[in-house]
């Protein structure tokens, strides 16, 4: 990994007075990938995002944003990045259009491309129909749209997106995705925190954990990763499953159906054509949980014991 890309963070610490929001935060987001910030309330995602967006100082360690360390070099730093917060602060008076166009003016556009490209923003996250309306009539799904398109202005290589589908309708969730990946597929290096894993896991290409203000290292995740992981099973039939499934170890039963503990996904091909070999009608059979969350409560669970 070359460190004039993405984004690079080691040793990282901050706290304020005897919290210790970021306790030990250590990772790699690389260009082209969407890489999910995972951790549960207060791990300190947001005091690491402020962090990288050059507005908080870390006590110690060191980060690079696409090359430049935000504590020597913060200008260079906001020219590459661009950041969504969780909370858009907006101008409530000025129109959508007004506000990018002032975006692009203090990113130092000349007027009509700050007014050409206010315009492509608009329409690349579907605002035309409020462009000239002033910000505070806009629902907060709408604001979210506002605010990823400000961090978009001045076409920056990395993007620090913090809670993006928060407040958005599952329309616009699908939308966001496909922009997303989108801005992954031009080269840039999305960095991507939400609550709502199930949209981490169809956006993102790598995950980074924090619990209690440090990231997980690797291993640790490899290892849980590793373990079996339960697959949803449903058939026509229930008592035909339940006798095809026999004593099979580890079986358990939800109001959706019969989970089984499967290790890898060629287990899961055998289990599948075993079942079906002796005469169950299958309707369903899939992980019961998408990966992120299955790792995110295992190191929970982990944590806690
Ligand atoms: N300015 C501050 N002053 C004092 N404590 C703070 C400050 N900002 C954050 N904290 C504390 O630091 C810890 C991490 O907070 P942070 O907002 O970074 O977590 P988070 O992972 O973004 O949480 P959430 O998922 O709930 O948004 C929390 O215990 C929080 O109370």
């Amino acid at each position: 990994m070359q460190t004039d890309e993405g984004i690079v963070v080691d040793g990282v610490r901050r706290s304020f007075g005897p919290v210790h929001a970021v306790a030990d935060a250590s990772f790699t987001a690389r260009p082209g990938r969407v890489t999910a910030l995972i951790g549960p309330n207060g791990a300190g995602k947001t005091t690491l995002m402020l962090m990288l967006a050059t507005l908080l100082a870390p006590d110690a360690g060191t980060i690079r944003i696409a090359g430049a360390d935000p504590l020597v070099d913060p200008a260079a730093v906001r020219a590459r990045m661009g950041w969504m917060p969780d909370v858009l602060g907006s101008w409530a008076a000025l129109t959508t259009r007004a506000t990018l166009e002032l975006t692009g003016r203090l990113y130092r556009l000349p007027k009509p491309r700050a007014a050409a490209r206010a315009q492509e923003l608009i329409e690349l996250v579907g605002l035309q129909p409020l462009a000239d309306q002033p910000t505070r009539v806009l629902s907060r799904g709408q604001k979210q749209r506002l605010s990823l398109a400000r961090a978009l202005v001045h076409d920056p290589g990395v993007l620090l997106l913090d809670e993006p589908a928060s407040g958005l309708d599952p329309a616009a969730r699908v939308e966001l995705r496909v922009l997303v990946r989108r801005l992954a597929g031009e080269g840039r290096t999305l960095l991507v925190s939400s609550h709502v894993l199930a949209d981490l896991e169809e956006m993102a290409d790598d995950a980074v954990y924090l619990q209690s203000g440090a990231t997980v290292a690797a291993e640790r995740v490899a290892a849980v990763r590793e373990r079996a992981r339960l697959w949803r099973v449903r058939a026509t039939d229930d008592a035909a499953l339940e006798a095809a499934l026999g004593s099979r170890p580890g079986v358990q039963r939800d109001h959706l159906g019969v989970l089984v503990p499967v290790l890898d996904e060629h287990a899961a091909a055998d289990l599948l054509a075993d079942l079906v070999g002796r005469g169950v009608r299958i309707t369903a059979f899939a992980p019961a949980a998408g990966e992120f969350e299955r790792t995110f409560l295992t190191l929970t669970e982990e944590q806690h014991a």
